[in-house]
């Protein structure tokens, strides 16, 4: 058994079970995997590992690596350690983020970046994994290769991996005691020698062509393929073979219904805790307009409504679609004329999906309007199982062709650069692909559930009688689609409805990268930027406690006070 170290480090428990599936699978593939937390560093030894090491790693609260990883960071970074201390070591890594947060996968990027600056080398390039999109898009092609480049690892470096360890161990042991004699001379040049000689350093390079890597998927297919996009691709891609996934299988039975009345208040959105519907009374700007990050106080008014809560308690904000979608995409299903139909659902009764179920967060009896507008998130990248469902719903061979590529095994490259990258939404691949007529069963099917976003209040029922309030960060509050729709001037989303409804016209939406409290210098004196919010927006707001959210550190710049 080829041998090699496997380590995690989790926040919340994913990074583990991705740990433990690597270690059951490498059985399977000829390797024995020494697994163990980052945290027991009794368990292991870097300086003197001669095998190659896996590493997965998650990412917590501004760009952290989790809590576990917190006394192995220290230990690498450590600034008296030479720069050629691993340079034994090689090494893979996978980093999971979620692309929502400012600072993509950093827990990942601070180890790896480390690691070669102390002359470990990549035996296998970098995957970063987006929890946004579905981890499983770049896990499970990376643990795929995985195997293939351990093999590549220990076939063309064999020995000199082990006899570079062996080495060291040697020279640190006579090191140790302190007697340079003629003979470690020798044995120093050797290691040199090997160092230069690795074949590992140019299989990382080589390696580095494969990238699995969120960030920089496409890269290389870049240079080669420029005139590639959403809708047509290339030789080589354009003629492969494609290995597709088998379409998933159908499982609801959508009936509409002439509605008989006019509709119920919008409150019922799908939640078990109770819901309220309040207007904003105001929205502060704290930070001045040259400030790196623009941050807001908003406050909401709930005079109205009967609940009580503690500064810290989080609040999901759950805001609707853009009407203007919601037309588009009726348009697109040819559903305009039946938009205030009731939708009722029912599971069918020959599918093959397995523990079929209907999707909770759709309300028997609603109407198909109300359904698009506060209940499915319409604006989520399309995953692959709803691309390869869409490929049975579009009659034009060459925009068939191309779907079928986008959700493919050879087009995963293609897939990440144009949908996931590009946060492309059903309604643009919709756009992009004329002839796709999906029926609104699919939709209920494959779209998630319309997102609430928790938010921790800022104010106490005493401080401010009748009123809530919250920060928000524009930075880490908009999405890059919502800050590239901003930038054009046109809102859209329902991030962008809060922010429109608060922005001020002259208000900078900051390209920066955020992550940081606004220094003192730029927080705007007592609020003076304060303007009542021109018009009431419709929040719906769902109480849940939550005590793993406190307020951030950046609260302690801003003037609470009137
Ligand atoms: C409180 C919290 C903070 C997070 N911060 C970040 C972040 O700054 N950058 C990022 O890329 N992902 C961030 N994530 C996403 C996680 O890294 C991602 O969901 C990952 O899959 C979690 O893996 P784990 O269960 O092994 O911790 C955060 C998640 C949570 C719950």
């Amino acid at each position: 058994m080829r041998r090699f170290l496997l380590l995690y480090a989790t926040q919340k428990g994913q990074a583990k079970a991705i740990a433990e599936e690597i270690c059951e699978k490498a059985f399977a593939h000829g390797f024995s995997a020494d697994l163990h937390c980052i945290s027991e560093s009794d368990k292991y030894d870097l300086k003197t590992e001669t095998a190659p090491l896996v590493v997965v790693v998650s990412t917590t609260g501004a760009g952290d690596p989790p809590d576990t990883a917190r006394e192995f960071v220290k230990a690498i970074q450590d600034k008296a350690l030479p720069g050629d201390s691993l340079a034994h070591l090689r090494y893979g890594l996978l980093g999971l983020g979620d692309s929502e947060y400012t600072y993509f996968c950093n827990g990942g990027k601070i180890i790896d970046k480390r690691l070669q600056e102390l002359g470990a080398r990549h035996f296998y390039d970098t995957g970063h994994a987006d929890d946004c999109v579905g981890l499983e898009l770049v896990v499970e092609p990376w643990i795929d290769g995985l195997w293939a480049a351990l093999t590549k690892h220990f076939t063309s470096s064999r020995g000199k991996v082990e006899r570079i360890g062996a080495l060291r161990v040697a020279l640190d042991a006579s090191r140790r005691m302190d007697r340079l004699k003629p003979e470690l001379l020798h044995i120093e040049s050797q290691v040199e020698l090997l160092r230069l000689g690795d074949p590992g350093r140019r299989d990382s390079e080589a390696w580095g062509q494969n990238a699995v890597d969120g960030s920089r998927s496409g890269a290389p297919a870049a240079e080669t393929e420029s005139e590639s996009s959403l809708t047509c691709s290339e030789p080589p891609l354009s003629q492969a073979a494609l290995s597709t996934p088998a379409a998933p299988p159908e499982y609801l039975h959508v009936r509409l219904q002439e509605s008989l009345g006019p509709e119920e208040s919008q409150a019922s959105v799908t939640s078990v805790d109770p819901i309220f519907q309040v207007p904003i009374s105001k929205a502060v700007q704290l930070t001045t307009n040259d400030a790196i990050k623009t941050t807001l106080l908003v406050e909401l008014d709930i005079s109205k409504t009967d609940f009580s809560y503690q500064p810290g308690d989080a609040f999901n904000v759950i805001c609707p679609n853009s009407d203007s979608e919601v037309q588009n995409l009726l348009q697109r299903l040819q559903l305009t004329d039946r938009r205030e139909h009731c939708v009722h659902l029912k599971i069918k009764e020959d599918t093959k999906k397995k523990g079929a179920a209907l999707p909770p967060h759709v309300p028997d009896g609603r109407s198909l309007q109300f359904i698009l507008t506060w209940c499915l998130e319409i604006r989520a990248v399309p995953k692959k199982a709803l691309l390869r469902a869409l490929v049975d719903h579009t009659s034009d061979l060459r925009e068939k062709r191309r779907l079928q590529e986008l959700c493919s095994r050879e087009g995963a490259a293609h897939y990440n650069r144009f949908v996931r990258d590009e946060r492309a939404s059903l309604l643009d691949l919709l756009l992009a692909f004329p002839s796709c007529r999906p029926p609104l069963r699919l939709l209920l099917e494959h779209l998630p559930k319309l997102q609430p976003r928790p938010y921790s209040c800022v104010s106490s029922n005493l401080s401010h009688p009748g009123k809530l309030r919250f920060i928000f960060n524009i930075v880490e509050f908009l999405s890059n689609t919502t800050k590239e729709v901003l930038r054009k001037g046109v809102c859209t989303g329902w991030l962008a409805a809060v922010v429109a409804s608060v922005l001020r016209p002259d208000m900078r939406v900051s390209r920066a990268e955020g992550g940081k409290a606004p220094a003192p210098e730029n927080v705007s004196p007592r609020g003076q930027d304060s303007v009542l919010c021109p018009s009431v927006v419709r929040v719906v707001l769902s109480t849940i406690r939550e005590t793993d959210i406190h307020l951030s550190s950046n609260n302690q710049f801003f003037p609470l006070t009137e």
